[in-house]
């Protein structure tokens, strides 16, 4: 059987001129549109679910199906919905023209389609001018969830309800719960428009999406893989100079030792400096297929390309920083708690950084969580957890032999970067972590 993405254009010239009853839908199935790899599970599914875009008024403001179809709309079809995902028009006319002015509205909106029959609503709010983010409401019966994600500035929006609805079909084909479903589906529509915005395709005054961009290869790293983070190296400046060695040098000897992510975290260097440096790192990054990280600093990571940020709890709240580092960036959130790996996610995160674990001389006044509280935050964390603090050859099995699952890594600074030989000890810390998994398994 098929997830559907459904959109109803019941008043559709087809369905007129065909004389189909009213409560016959016309059914688009988009599900093979995307050609993104998100979307080709949706051939594969054996379990249904019934995603419903209700197309009646276009982002473009075009009126597509008027009100005669809205009684069977909210008798029939809402209510076999798993979700519903009605743009604020859509949303207003669906509640007999309320108006949709503050996020609070969207909220109350979201409430009151849940309790029409769908088991879960998006209220997408890409068209609310009072917020500079797009803002999408989700309720799912119990609570809501906002969606922040940066307003992408291009008249290429056509299709982009449709594509949203499209995916999360796919991606409740592949297994996913729905509000992970929901958080793919938001990325992917983001980084479509986002490669689309300057596309000129027709001579329309608004232009559609080009959804192949993952086949087109514009793409040029590959995406976040969680593995990245087995073995994470974190750079310090005082230690690189304690050790007279540069940040370059630094890098290379933790590449050629078998880091598979870096971050530079450069707390007492120059900005210009900074920059330099992440430029000439990120060349060699690049080279041996490592993501380069910047700890705190948007504008460098902006400014040298680099693959992503590392952000903390009172840096850049992380749905600014995703809002500026646009849908492709990494982002990596600290957190010590569950409340705040939720809210990590939520953000658009694409890993979180848990510590100290252990007591740590790198960073001051760091409050240690231990093992146990690393290992609450993995447990309720959707995302991939890095444990940092305290970390090298002693314990780093102890820590991989938590047993979670999403833990996939430790992130080091003093154990490879307060030696003298960087190489020598990333070397032996990833056989240590290879072993470790070994155990593990
Ligand atoms: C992988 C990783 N996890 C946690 C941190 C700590 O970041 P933050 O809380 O921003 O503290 P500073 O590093 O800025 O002192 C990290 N850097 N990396
Ligand atoms: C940056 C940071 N965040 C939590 S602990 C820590 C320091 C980790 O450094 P080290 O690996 O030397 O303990």
């Amino acid at each position: 059987m098929l997830h559907a993405s459904i959109n109803w254009h019941s008043e559709n010239p087809l369905s007129e001129s065909e004389g189909i009853p009213r409560t016959r839908y016309i059914i688009f199935l988009f599900c093979f549109w995307n050609f993104d790899d998100v979307n080709y599970a949706a051939i594969k599914c054996s379990k249904t679910a019934l995603v419903v875009d209700p197309v009646m008024v276009s982002t473009s403001g075009h009126t597509l199906a008027g009100p005669s179809i809205l009684d069977s709309f909210r008798e029939e079809l809402l209510r076999m919905a798993d979700i519903v995902t009605p743009n604020l028009k859509e949303t207003s006319a669906l509640l007999g023209g309320v108006p949709l002015l503050t996020i609070s509205d969207m909220r109350s909106a979201a409430k009151a389609i849940h309790d029409i029959g769908p088991r879960n609503v998006l209220v997408k709010g890409g068209d609310l001018h009072a917020s500079l983010d797009a803002v999408d409401v989700f309720y799912d019966g119990n609570d809501f969830y906002e969606f922040r994600s940066s307003r992408i500035m291009t008249p290429n929006t056509h299709e982009t309800g449709c594509t949203l609805a499209t995916t999360v079909a796919a991606e409740l084909a592949k297994g996913s719960q729905m509000l992970s479903a929901v958080k793919v589906a938001k990325r992917y529509v983001e980084a479509a428009l986002s490669y689309s915005k300057n596309i000129v395709i027709g001579g329309g005054r608004q232009g559609p999406m080009d959804h192949l961009l993952k086949l087109k290869g514009n793409v040029q790293r590959r995406p976040f893989d969680p593995c990245d983070l087995f073995l994470y190296a974190v750079t310090d400046s005082r230690m690189n100079k304690k050790w007279g060695r540069s940040i370059v040098d630094a890098v290379k000897a933790a590449i050629e030792g078998g880091a598979s992510i870096i971050q530079l975290r450069e707390k007492e260097v120059e900005t210009s400096d900074f920059l330099e440096a992440a430029k000439a790192c990120l060349k060699i990054c690049r080279v041996h297929g490592v993501p380069l990280l910047i700890n705190d600093r948007i504008d460098v990571a902006l400014a040298s390309d680099a693959d992503g940020v590392h952000i903390g709890q009172s840096d850049m709240p992380a749905h600014v920083a995703r809002a500026l580092l646009g849908p492709e960036k990494i982002i990596g959130v600290s957190c010590k708690t569950p409340e705040q790996a939720q809210q990590a996610w939520i953000d658009g995160a694409d890993y979180i950084g848990s510590g100290g674990v252990y007591p740590t001389n790198t960073k001051e006044n760091n409050k240690t969580i231990g093992l146990d509280g690393l290992k609450t935050v993995c447990l309720s964390s959707k995302l991939p957890v890095v444990a940092i603090g305290g970390i090298g050859m002693s314990n780093a099995q102890a820590v991989m032999e938590l047993g979670v699952p999403n833990l996939k890594g430790v992130a080091v600074v003093s154990a490879l970067f307060d030696r003298e030989c960087v190489l020598t000890e990333t070397r032996k810390l990833l056989e240590v972590l290879k072993e470790s998994t070994k155990v593990a398994n």
